[in-house]
């Protein structure tokens, strides 16, 4: 039996959302949305069911939030969900080729050719996901247990036709998704894992030696649901593409996915490794020394020059996956923002649709709160949500807390801070401190909330921010920092591992003399 709560949340404009939360009688709390989105766009269209919600607002894991929150897509939900429980309009982009994440979904990709331009559809809707396929995956992370061992007897996944659909039986046909050209072909018998490089809402990331060539690559791993073809198959679709993307300076390089259903039941995805990690990687390691207090809070490691570079990366990367394959990345966040000690910026993580992965993970505590006005109340999405997106990162980044959450200021569950994307006013630098007229105009001109009046990637490449720190002497100094970075990486790594060793002999000594003291009174 569930106990039913309703809790009426302001009632929020353009948003309009009730949340029912289900209290079941092992005291898990599950909350369910009904939600009625009314928006002069988007009205009369009847799109979407619970995990439309669940997808669109790009839910994930997010640490400091301490809420755990389920949202409840059962079967039983999903049919009782009406038309009328409608919350995200799938965006009409006549342009554009979308790549639907099902077949069932109204706007199936009708061609399976990959040098057509296409949108990978990060947030499609999720018609015709079986709720088996909703409820799937307790996600138990994988992957980075067989440390220093080779993997075995894996197979990469045969792409099919977008017509035909890939049963989990025939998924382990020999090979096509294996990157850009045959000398990017790695076979997961060659690769050595190293250790966990870290883990997200979909699943692990561990670095591995690639031994013919001693490569160093990222191997991330996905748990997939057993006999799930839905979404094996989609997976692969999406994969086909990302693997067309060709190399370049500010795209992290696919080099090959691969599944075997026998095995492990996992997708793994081969990619380029940065060597200083992840934006939010670095941020943390920041905190750590400021909490050590062998730097100052009041000195911040992205200084405006970092900014500028970090900027112009993210830019660049996002202006080629458009221009060249109409990808819109829809993900942009210190996590999918990588660097290396050469000095590159490099985007990851596109390409494979949020939507997708939600539904593999199934659970989450928290929210993943980048996410443009426009992309929250439904309306036709662009490339300019990942301007919104890189706006707030950076003042997470020269701030160090999330511009719509830090500060004490914790939203109160995923509609509050939903709400406050919409209603609130647009995020901005903070008063009090100096920041330069070109960081905060180019903030500004990010986080403006009419998406037709914010700033297009073009000239956001060509503002005074990015133009100030243009000549090859910041790229050194750009260069230096990032050298400085890695250092600072490794410091902390040592730091950590030396306190580490202390507990635990620590430990043994309490142990020892508890032990003895123990003895001693025995005898
Ligand atoms: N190619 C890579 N090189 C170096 N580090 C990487 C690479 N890819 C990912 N990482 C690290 O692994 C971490 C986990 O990545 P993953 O993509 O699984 O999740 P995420 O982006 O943190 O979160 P989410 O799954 O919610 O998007 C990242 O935060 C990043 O620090």
């Amino acid at each position: 039996m569930f106990q039913r709560k309703t809790l009426q949340r302001r009632n929020l404009k353009g948003l309009n959302l009730n949340l029912h939360a289900d209290m079941s009688s092992n005291g898990q709390l599950q909350e369910k949305t009904e939600a009625h989105q009314e928006h002069s766009r988007i009205e009369g269209h009847v799109m979407s069911n619970i995990n439309a919600i669940k997808n669109s607002s790009n839910l994930f894991l997010r640490r400091g939030l301490k809420k755990k929150l389920t949202l409840n897509a059962n079967a039983d939900e999903q049919a009782e969900l009406k038309p009328s429980s409608v919350v995200v309009q799938r965006p009409q982009n006549e342009s554009v080729l979308v790549m639907s994440s099902l077949s069932q979904s109204p706007c199936v990709s009708s061609s399976s050719s990959l040098s057509t331009p296409c949108i990978i559809d990060a947030y499609s809707n999720n018609f015709g996901l079986s709720p088996s396929s909703t409820n799937s995956t307790t996600s138990t992370i994988q992957g980075s247990s067989n440390a220093a061992t080779p993997v075995e007897n894996e197979h990469s996944i045969s792409l099919p036709p977008l017509e035909e659909s890939l049963s989990p039986t025939t998924a382990d046909l020999k090979d096509t998704l294996s990157g850009n050209s045959s000398d990017n072909y790695i076979q997961l018998q060659d690769l050595v894992q190293l250790g966990k490089i870290g883990a997200g809402n979909s699943g692990t990331v561990v670095k591995a030696l690639h031994v013919p060539d001693s490569k160093i690559v990222a191997k991330k791993t996905i748990p997939v649901e057993q006999n799930n073809s839905t979404i094996i198959n989609q997976l692969v679709r999406e994969l086909s593409i990302v693997k067309n993307v060709k190399p370049h300076e500010n795209i992290i390089t696919f080099y090959g996915a691969y599944y075997n259903q026998h095995i492990n039941n996992e997708i793994i995805i081969l990619m380029e490794y940065s060597d200083c990690g992840s934006l939010d990687k670095i941020l943390s390691v920041y905190k750590r020394f400021v909490q050590r207090e062998t730097i100052s809070n009041k000195k911040t490691w992205f200084n405006e020059l970092t900014i500028s570079k970090i900027a112009c990366g993210v830019l660049n990367g996002l202006d080629h996956l458009y221009r060249q394959y109409k990808i819109i990345h829809r993900d942009i966040k210190p996590s999918n923002v990588l660097i290396n000690s050469k000095g590159q910026i490099k985007l990851c993580d596109f390409g494979v649709s949020k939507k997708l992965i939600n539904s593999i993970a199934d659970t989450f505590v928290g929210t993943s709160t980048y996410m443009s006005p426009e992309r929250i109340q439904g309306n036709v999405y662009s490339i300019k949500g990942d301007v919104w997106s890189l706006g707030l990162m950076i003042i997470e980044l020269v701030t160090g807390e999330f511009p719509l959450g830090g500060h004490n200021d914790t939203p109160d569950g995923i509609l509050d801070l939903l709400q406050r994307i919409v209603n609130e006013p647009s995020p901005r630098l903070p008063k009090g401190r100096v920041f330069s007229k070109e960081l905060t105009d180019f903030v500004n001109r990010c986080c403006i909330k009419n998406e037709r009046e914010r700033s297009s990637i073009n000239e956001l490449l060509h503002h005074d921010l990015i133009m100030k720190y243009s000549s090859p002497s910041k790229d050194e100094k750009f260069r230096h920092w990032c050298k400085k970075i890695k250092s600072k990486i490794k410091e902390d790594k040592r730091i950590k591992r030396e306190a580490l060793d202390r507990a635990k002999l620590e430990t043994k000594a309490n142990r020892k003399s508890n032990d003895l003291n123990a003895s001693t009174k025995t005898s």
